[in-house]
């Protein structure tokens, strides 16, 4: 029976040393800022940007959400994401993803001043982590997440084996990028990999992020492999579910996340914490 990574608990020790942090830089007279723009209305995103305004607010980190119709002009929103440029208040700038049909997501996002790139979207700090530069420098917040719940683990990570499947910009390019970072040897698979099973068995770290419910199955793992599960898909019965068959990957992995209370709670908890990073390097204060 695996261990069950446990993301809840491992996202609140994080939000309260995120909190500490918050109360430090308060004793200075600094409150770290947080913008978030969501253009529509698609209702998942409506409730990811609420969950981030009110868990921004507990810690104590100014949140601003600015709420956009989906008939916005490409210029209009990039208008806006120049006075959150602009605005010393703020240390994190993000749009929300996906935006509606007709805005160009990229250009959006390469607007946004890569000091201020919370989401660790833009292309220049995409490039500084695939390139694993020295420095401080903003990363997406899943798969800085999904780090965070490896070194939980205490497991060595150097020279094993790791398969990514999937190769969003958001998860699964730079989870690659940090497996490498950290010394793994690393494949990276998605939905069109031919014999994936044969692939998946190699890994020592298995990060599965393709929106496709229990692809994996219980005899794709290695014994005692790390599974991780970043897949929110629901099944037939609208219930949410991974993209890995956990009940049978519980016996055959050595740790396991759960799906809900894995991965997800820890990309809120990462975006906090990486808004007081923002906030303290534009201060040049803390060294995290
Ligand atoms: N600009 C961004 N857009 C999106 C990102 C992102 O990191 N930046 N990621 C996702 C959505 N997302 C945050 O924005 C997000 C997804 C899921 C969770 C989460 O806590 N999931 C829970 C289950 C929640 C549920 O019951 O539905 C879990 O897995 O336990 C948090 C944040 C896409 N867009």
């Amino acid at each position: 029976m695996a261990i069950i990574i446990d993301g809840k608990q491992i996202a609140k020790d994080l939000n309260t040393q995120t909190q500490q942090r918050v109360a430090t830089l308060a004793q200075q007279g600094i409150v770290p800022g947080l913008a978030v723009i969501i253009v529509g209305d698609d209702p998942a995103s409506a409730i990811y940007v609420r969950n981030k305004h009110r868990k921004a607010v507990k810690l104590g980190i100014k949140s601003v959400v600015r709420e956009l119709p989906a008939t916005i002009s490409q210029a209009e929103l990039l208008e806006i994401v120049q006075t959150y440029n602009h605005d010393d208040s703020i240390h994190g700038i993000l749009v929300q993803s996906p935006l509606p049909v007709g805005l160009d997501e990229q250009a959006i996002v390469a607007a946004i001043d890569p000091a201020k790139d919370v989401d660790g979207f833009h292309p220049l700090n995409v490039g500084r982590l695939l390139a694993n530069l020295p420095g401080h420098y903003p990363v997406s917040c899943t798969p800085r997440g999904i780090m965070t719940m490896l070194g939980t683990l205490n497991e060595h990570l150097r020279g094993k084996q790791a398969v990514v499947v999937g190769r969003s910009m958001i998860v699964g390019r730079p989870m690659a990028a940090m497996l490498l970072n950290a010394d793994m040897t690393v494949t990276i698979a998605h939905v069109h990999t031919k014999h994936l099973s044969d692939l998946t068995r190699t890994a020592d770290v298995l990060v599965v992020a393709t929106g496709v419910t229990h692809l994996i199955k219980g005899n794709d793992i290695k014994r005692g492999a790390i599974v991780i599960d970043v897949g929110m898909d629901r099944d037939e019965n609208g219930k949410l579910t991974g993209d890995v068959d956990f009940d049978a990957a519980v016996d055959r992995a050595g740790a396991i996340t759960p799906v809900p209370g894995g991965v997800g709670p820890m990309t809120i908890a990462t975006l906090m914490q990486q808004t007081v990073d923002l906030c303290e390097w534009s201060e040049q204060l803390g060294s995290n």
